[in-house]
């Protein structure tokens, strides 16, 4: 059966490689994102969204995160552009976080980390025909990074961080709709990107990551509604924190800037 990993001292990120050995691998996320490592590439064409206010959704709470998926067969949010060759549809979104506001993100900028990192996954609508299909090719994922810290409070991300107080328990789900996923990016066009992989088990190595450089900021509030989550995962009923997994090697990747 599913192993039940976790971020605990007993099955987080470091035991992950017992029951996923590509954890190990070449091509592992997050990174931390160096100066000394990324080169500006003016080739880099700016990222195209195709992205609408979406309709009715689930706002479930999958026990490592809360997640809200998005239907993604009647007209779909559409990712290209960017590093990426063809069309890339929103398949989810999620989060992770820490305990802090000083800590939580899973990729960094030169060591730095942030409160939160919000995940918008896409999978290759224009290679494959579904996300079960595309997750484990090694151009199936193209997953937006954007970093989050604490400060004004952000009216989009309102829709979602008022609802969590109501799905508190693991397992619980709740409808959402109207949210505008274009609203969830920074003003900047900013990013980096390089190839990597999921950041929870199973780990694939199947993700182009499109990191914003600039930041979103959410009030403490917000920050609080998120940490409030509970987690059945380590066999206890516990808050749901510090589901983040630490930087792995480059291992001679480049990272690529949109940006000088
Ligand atoms: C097999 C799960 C497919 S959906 C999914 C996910 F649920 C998730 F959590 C992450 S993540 O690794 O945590 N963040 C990048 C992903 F990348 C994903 F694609
Ligand atoms: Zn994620």
């Amino acid at each position: 059966e599913q192993p039940s990993w976790g971020y605990s001292k007993a099955n987080g990120p470091y035991t992950w490689v017992s029951h996923f050995p590509i954890a190990q691998g070449s091509r592992q996320s997050p990174v931390d994102l160096r100066s000394s490592d990324t080169r500006f590439d003016a080739k880099l064409q700016p990222l195209n969204y195709h992205y609408m206010p979406t309709s009715s959704r689930i706002l479930n709470n999958n026990g490592f995160s809360f997640k809200l998926s998005f239907d993604d067969s009647s007209d779909p949010c559409v990712l290209s552009g960017g590093p990426l060759d063809g069309h890339f549809r929103m398949n989810q979104l999620h989060m992770h976080w820490g305990c802090d506001e000083h800590a939580g993100s899973e990729h960094s900028v030169d060591g730095n980390t942030y409160a939160a990192e919000l995940h918008m996954v896409h999978w290759n609508s224009s290679k494959y025909s579904n996300m079960q299909q595309a997750v484990a090719q090694p151009d199936g994922l193209a997953v937006i990074g954007v970093f989050i810290q604490v400060g004004a409070e952000h009216k989009e991300l309102k829709k979602i961080t008022d609802l969590l107080p109501m799905i508190t328990q693991q397992d619980s789900k709740i409808e959402l709709s109207g949210l505008n996923p274009l609203l969830l990016l920074p003003c900047s066009p900013a990013y980096w990107t390089y190839l990597g992989s999921l950041t929870t088990p199973p780990l694939y190595e199947s993700v182009t990551w499109i990191v914003m450089k600039e930041p979103l900021s959410i009030s403490s509030q917000q920050l609080e509604a998120i940490q409030s989550l509970y987690s059945l995962r380590s066999g206890k009923h516990e808050r749901l924190l510090n589901n983040y997994r630490p930087p792995q090697l480059l291992a001679g990747r480049e990272i690529r800037a949109s940006f000088k």
